[in-house]
């Protein structure tokens, strides 16, 4: 439609796009052609904006939802929502989506390779050939075979039902423990994590972070994993108490480790970059071009589904 100066009314939604300045959306561009947006809370805009895109992890808080009193939806980029704040958003009205399950793939496929990393001792190997100490080989230590592991996978939601079916085709045994048995599952149940990691040779840590959740890996789960037992983790760091976790893996008590994220990041402590039995990745485990693609789809579905009054696609759903 022709406004009286003749310029093109603009008729896509407003969305404001909340990130700290070290997140940056993939495919943002694409956006473009649905929404109209705006990234600063400070902006005029941000009185009447109803929707926003929170890029990451970054933080919404009762102080971010102040600047914006007309909100009526969070669209959270990452399958965890541990940064937002989603009893005042249920205080406020506000619905929250996640990335449902359009990433769950890629997060398993990576949780089994820091697996076969860390038993196989890939990277360790790796590093010994480009530091030219292979013709000088003597006794190289050998990592371990997958099949016939013990998997305790601990949050089996869908990340964690995508990496049971992975490690079954292994010749892995999974069980499992999260909030509720799951009655259409086989997998043994065990209610608590310390009795699952007594019966594990690797835990794999694939649940959400809530205040239930936070240090769910604690001394005394370690203690029961033991020094064969290894711990893999695609949740969030804070899942882990992670000074002891470091105390365990310095001092030997535990087989290994293949860490994703960490409680603190982008800080990493120091002192496991001397160890060759971890694995360390910055948070990467949802990062492939596939990956931002299904996250721009779900983004774009939810926020159009919003400004057209039908179901959300992905409302978050703790598992
Ligand atoms: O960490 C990534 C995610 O929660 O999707």
């Amino acid at each position: 439609m022709a406004t009286e100066d003749n310029e093109v009314e603009d008729h896509r939604p407003l969305v404001l796009i909340h990130h700290l300045p070290s997140f940056k959306l993939p495919l943002q561009d694409r956006l473009i052609t649905h929404f109209r947006l705006f990234d600063s809370l400070a902006s005029p805009d941000a009185s009447s904006v109803r929707a926003l895109i929170c890029v990451g992890t970054t933080p919404v808080t009762a102080d971010t939802l102040d600047h914006l009193p007309s909100l009526r939806l969070v669209v959270g980029s990452s399958a965890g929502l541990d940064h937002v704040d989603l009893a005042e958003c249920r205080r406020r009205g506000i619905a929250v989506t996640n990335t449902g399950d359009a990433n769950s793939e890629n997060v398993a496929d990576y949780a089994v390779a820091l697996l076969l990393d860390v038993l196989r001792r890939v990277s360790a190997a790796d590093r010994f050939v480009r530091s030219g100490l292979w013709p000088q080989m003597g006794e190289y230590p050998l990592g371990c075979k997958i099949g016939g592991k013990r998997i305790g996978i601990v949050g089996l939601g869908s990340i964690g039902s995508e990496v049971a079916k992975r490690l079954v085709a292994f010749g892995c045994t999974v069980a499992y423990n999260s909030r509720n048995k799951k009655p259409s599952v086989l997998y043994p149940y065990y209610a608590n994590v310390h009795d699952l990691a007594v019966n594990s040779d690797v835990l794999i840590v694939c649940c959400a972070l809530t205040n239930e959740t936070h240090h769910i890996i604690n001394k005394d789960v370690l203690t029961a994993l033991g020094r064969e037992g290894f711990i893999i983790n695609v949740g969030r760091g804070a899942l882990v108490d992670e000074k002891e976790l470091v105390q365990f893996l310095v001092q030997g008590e535990i087989g290994g480790a293949g860490l994703d994220v960490f409680e603190n990041e982008p800080n990493v402590p120091k002192e496991l970059f001397a160890l060759d039995n971890v694995v360390l990745s910055p948070h990467l485990a949802i990062s492939t071009p596939e990956s931002f693609e299904a996250l721009n789809e779900v983004i774009i579905a939810n926020l159009k589904a919003f400004f057209s009054s039908k179901p959300l696609l992905s409302p978050f759903q703790q598992e």
